[in-house]
């Protein structure tokens, strides 16, 4: 669906004095996304997300690179790919004075929709999106989670196989949020719709994607499943509990379990990481079992996606975020 190769994009911008410095925004990309995935695009603010998705969408030239979207060539056949792509931008695109039902239509004619076809998929969508019963009312006066329901519709009334959506739920409080992460993992299973989201959020990358391509400083630094990602940078931390009698061997026999490291012992509690915890601690159990030992208790946790970007960076992602800078002109 999408294949990109050294994606790069330069702008200029004026400072002080009228002197122009450049900011490479994206140094780069390579990605693959292939049909009926959901890949989510994680990096902290100004990585170049938004640029990439620019790109890809055919909203701003590259300065470099290559890229396939939705079988057509980004930039010998730009209409073809605008044809056969949604989107949905960061601040969404609902005009606030037209009814919801007008300005699904205006939408699916936008795109050569007869009228008649532009209502019934509206129809149909709104449904999905749980917009049913509001068809007659003023977009402004929609709650913020509707209007971003909304902005989905209208990315998708002309029935695109792949949609790029923008920080889907910036702005949403939390229960919003994850009604939306249903709506676009239901999106994907009724539809079969591929789905390419940028998100900032470690917990709706967690939650909604099936494949992870993190971006920093405009570079790809990993890509992979959520789980992937976590095992493969720092394992599982655990905790278990002996009588401190025993802690000494029982911490030999922990040191036994493949890939075990990082091992802290203190009065009757062994601290270690191990790649996967749910394999190892019934073979923990075990080996203690026949030496003998009780295991009072255990305690397991994943890494999260923020323990992910520290090893990678050397920085969390909310210490990697900055005030993003204003638009001011492009190079292509
Ligand atoms: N039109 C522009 N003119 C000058 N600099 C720009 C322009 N657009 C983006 N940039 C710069 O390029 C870098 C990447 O910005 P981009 O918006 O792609 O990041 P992002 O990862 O999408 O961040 P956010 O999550 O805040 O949207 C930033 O340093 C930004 O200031």
């Amino acid at each position: 669906m999408i294949t990109a190769r050294g994606l790069e994009r330069r702008f200029r911008r004026k400072g002080r004095g009228g002197a122009s410095n450049e900011v490479h925004a994206v140094k780069g990309v390579d990605l693959d996304v292939e049909a009926g995935e959901l890949v989510g695009f994680l990096g902290p603010n100004g990585a170049g997300k938004t640029t990439t998705l620019r790109m890809l969408t055919t909203l701003l030239k590259p300065s470099a690179g290559t890229a396939t979207v939705g079988g057509h060539d980004l930039l010998a056949d730009p209409l073809g790919v605008r044809r056969n792509i949604g989107y949905v931008a960061q601040g969404g695109g609902a005009s606030p004075e037209v009814r919801v039902a007008e300005e699904i239509e205006l939408q699916g004619r936008l795109y050569g929709m007869s009228k008649a076809d532009a209502i019934a998929r509206g129809a149909v969508l709104s449904e999905q999106l749980d917009l049913a019963g509001l068809d007659q009312r003023l977009t402004k006066t929609l709650s913020g989670g509707q209007r971003r329901r909304l902005d989905i519709v209208l990315g998708l009334v002309h029935n695109p196989g792949l949609v790029f959506l923008d920080e889907p739920s910036t702005g949403l409080d939390p229960q919003s949020r994850a009604n939306l992460w249903d709506h676009i993992r239901r999106l994907r299973a009724d539809h079969g719709v591929t789905i390419f989201l940028t998100t900032h959020y470690l917990d709706e990358a967690d939650a909604l994607a099936d494949r992870l391509i993190v971006i920093d400083d405009g570079r790809i630094v990993a890509e992979g499943t959520p789980d992937s990602l976590k095992s493969r940078v720092s394992g599982d931390g655990v905790v278990i509990g002996v009588d401190p009698a025993v802690v000494s061997d029982a911490a030999d026999v922990a040191r036994q379990l493949t890939g075990a490291h990082e091992f802290d012992v203190a009065g009757g509690l062994i601290r270690f990481r191990v790649p996967r915890g749910d394999t190892a601690m019934p073979e923990l159990l075990r080996a203690l079992d026949a030496k003998g030992i009780v295991m009072e208790s255990m305690q397991v946790t994943r890494p999260t996606l923020d323990d992910v970007f520290l090893t990678l960076t050397g920085r969390t992602l909310r210490d990697a975020e900055q005030p993003s800078s204003p638009e001011v002109s492009g190079v292509a």
